[in-house]
């Protein structure tokens, strides 16, 4: 069974604006694959009907076979340990510690206490911030505080991540190296869907690439080498 399925999905924002037209996709488990295209080519809003930001206008989202319409406004939290989101911008809580910004919506899903601080210390070490955890954001890097916000949302083991632009503010270098990090997530069971318009980036990892132009998926590009 795919993981996540669109099924002529079409998004409009209030005005009537359509910013999505009858999208219809699968990702399978621990799949990694990029949504790239234009700017305002519906990417965003893409990400954002996954993550349940927003709510499609006609078609079903649908992850492992349920219906994302079910999910009800107060139970989104719920959701999001399943569905993981990292944003360009980091939305780092800048007086709270590194420990304290990964350990937050572990404790708000109810993960139990003894169980909190040993996973927030194996992601920290995952992204190569085991030593900084008593840290506070300002203190970090642009590409540390984005480490971060990704150990943030794979701290609660999602069967998905989904990443908006996760790579914008940063050196190539860096971006390099936050893409190989991505790109480790699948061989432990968390498919990654990242947006970025990017190319040189998306064309380097050789993955899956869905293309959006004005709100409608123009192609689904497998390279020969992607499973
Ligand atoms: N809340 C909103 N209300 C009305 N229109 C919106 C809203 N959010 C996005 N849009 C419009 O929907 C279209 C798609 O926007 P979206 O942010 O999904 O594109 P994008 O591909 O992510 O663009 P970018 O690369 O610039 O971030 C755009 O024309 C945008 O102006």
């Amino acid at each position: 069974m795919a993981l996540l399925r669109f099924d002529h999905v079409s998004k409009q924002y209030p005005g009537g604006f359509e910013a999505l037209s009858d999208i219809s996709f699968d990702i399978d488990p621990g799949e990694m694959l990029f949504v790239t295209g234009h700017s305002g080519a519906g990417k965003s809003t893409l990400l954002r009907l996954i993550h349940l930001s927003e709510r499609p206008s006609r078609g079903t989202v649908l992850l492992e076979g349920k219906n994302l319409a079910q999910v009800k406004t107060r139970r989104i939290p719920f959701h999001r340990r399943r569905v993981g989101v990292v944003f360009q911008d980091h939305r780092l809580l800048m007086d709270r510690s590194v420990f304290d910004n990964v350990a937050l919506p572990l404790i708000i899903a109810g993960v139990p206490r003894g169980e909190i601080g040993k996973r927030v210390r194996t992601v920290l070490d995952k992204v190569g911030l085991g030593n900084r955890e008593k840290a506070l954001p300002i203190a970090l890097s642009s590409g540390e505080q984005q480490r971060v916000g990704i150990a943030r949302a794979v701290a609660a083991q999602p069967l998905l991540l989904v990443a908006d632009e996760p790579t914008g503010n940063l050196d190539p270098n860096l971006a390099a190296e936050i893409m190989q990090l991505f790109a480790s997530l699948p061989a432990q069971g968390t498919a990654v869907l990242i947006a970025s318009h990017d190319l040189h980036i998306v064309r380097r990892l050789q993955k899956r690439v869905l293309v959006l132009d004005h709100g409608r998926l123009i192609d689904d590009y497998r390279p020969a080498s992607s499973p």
